[in-house]
């Protein structure tokens, strides 16, 4: 079995390669990273160090690598004999490689293949496939999705930016979890171990985003905006930690009140996340954490779409309200992200950036009240 897998980053290699390459596929990493690909077609394994007490390594073996800037061809007919195609490139890079594998698709002859985007966003599979679809006629579409199936996915795991001797050495939490939507499987499914399959997945990867990346995001902010540079560190801060408690209460009131969740299993979820940020094995930079602002403060992401939503349900968001307006500051110069929120701020009417990043109505309460604490 073969795995082709675009992004041979933290999650990638930590985390999707590790799972894939134990379930017996070989993986094919494509990268724009000449170095990374390099060293894997040169080494043909690497390690997967587990941060905790007495951590473990695991070796991945049966990997290969394909710079997608200078092997094109092979990338795509890579894919036209793969069983499995997936993404950890980050979600505003989806529309960069949907092009090669719309036409490794093109070229399968009538064998099943799944393609599935390992990012966090909602519907990240779905937003690939619609990048997919501008390079396809429409009866080539028809042809291809016959033999093609599209789920969306949820992944967490925590797998901090990496630097080891050995450049592919990954060090991952011990926590992983990858829930796959099988309503959108037509085609044969594929085992994946360590993967779980459901029916909606709606609900899996909302409480994810809205509680991991939303906490996550919290400690990244709030620790920033104090010249704290690792998230433990952030999240040991108690005025932090109390804030972000308070926006994973909001967001649990939301995440309960959706989908039905029992209360007490889902404080159970929320305190083991905390934990997971408080890993002293683990050593997480809060700029890798608060990576793309604009991206999370975007309507359906982490903050915007929790606060929203509670809005909506007759709720006010506070603590919330307190990571939206530190992530407006985040402000780091080699994230082209907070370097362009921060020319943004810098040159319009605050009203007309917020509804520009947020995608509120501008004459909505949350605009007024995120304008009232930036100002
Ligand atoms: N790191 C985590 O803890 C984690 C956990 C869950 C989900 N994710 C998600 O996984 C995705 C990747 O995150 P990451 O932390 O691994 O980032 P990363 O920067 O470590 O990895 C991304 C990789 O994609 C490569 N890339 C960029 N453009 C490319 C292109 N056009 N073609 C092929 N490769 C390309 C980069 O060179 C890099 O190696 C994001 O959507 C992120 O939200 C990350
Ligand atoms: O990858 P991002 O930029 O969407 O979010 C940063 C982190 O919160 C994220 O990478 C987490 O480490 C991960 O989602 C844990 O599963």
């Amino acid at each position: 079995m073969k795995a082709v897998h675009f992004g041979a980053g933290n999650i990638g290699r930590g985390f999707i390669g590790s799972l894939l390459h134990r379930s017996g596929y070989e993986v094919v990493f494509v990268d724009v990273n000449a170095e990374i690909i390099d060293e894997l077609n040169q080494k043909k394994a690497y390690t997967v160090h587990i941060a905790e007490e007495n951590g473990q390594n695991e070796t991945v073996t049966n990997v290969r690598g394909l710079n997608s800037q200078t092997q094109i061809e092979q990338v795509i007919e890579e894919i036209a004999s793969a069983d499995i195609v997936t993404t950890a490139v980050g979600p505003n890079i989806l529309k960069f490689v949907a092009e090669p594998i719309a036409k490794g698709l093109k070229q399968r002859a009538g064998k099943d293949v799944f393609v599935i985007a390992c990012e966090n966003a909602i519907g990240a599979t779905e937003t690939l496939k619609s990048h997919i679809e501008t390079y396809l006629t429409e009866q080539e579409m028809a042809e291809m999705e016959k033999v093609t199936s599209f789920p969306n996915s949820a992944v967490d795991r925590i797998v901090p930016n990496q630097q080891h001797e050995e450049l592919l050495t990954v060090a991952v939490e011990p926590f992983y979890e990858w829930v796959i939507d099988e309503a959108a499987i037509h085609t044969s499914r594929p085992e994946i171990s360590g993967a779980t399959f459901v029916q909606d997945l709606t609900p899996y990867i909302e409480r994810k985003l809205f509680t991991v990346n939303t906490g996550h995001a919290m400690v990244a902010y709030l620790g920033f905006a104090r010249g704290i540079e690792a998230i433990n560190e952030a999240i040991a801060d108690e005025t932090i930690e109390r804030m972000v408690r308070g926006a994973l209460e909001e967001t649990s009131t939301l995440l309960t009140e959706k989908y039905g969740f029992d209360r007490a299993e889902h404080k159970r979820y929320v305190e083991k996340i905390l934990n997971r940020f408080k890993n002293p094995y683990l050593s997480d930079d809060v700029k890798r954490v608060g990576r793309g602002p604009l991206r999370k403060l975007s309507f359906n992401e982490r903050f915007i779409k929790p606060a929203r939503q509670l809005v909506e349900l007759g709720y006010e968001p506070k603590a919330l309200l307190e990571g939206i307006e530190a992530a407006f500051q985040f402000d780091v110069q080699s994230d082209e992200e907070s370097v362009q929120l921060q020319q943004m701020l810098a040159q319009k009417e605050l009203k007309e950036v917020i509804v520009e990043v947020t995608g509120l109505d501008k004459n909505s309460a949350l605009v007024e009240e995120i304008e009232k604490r930036i100002s």
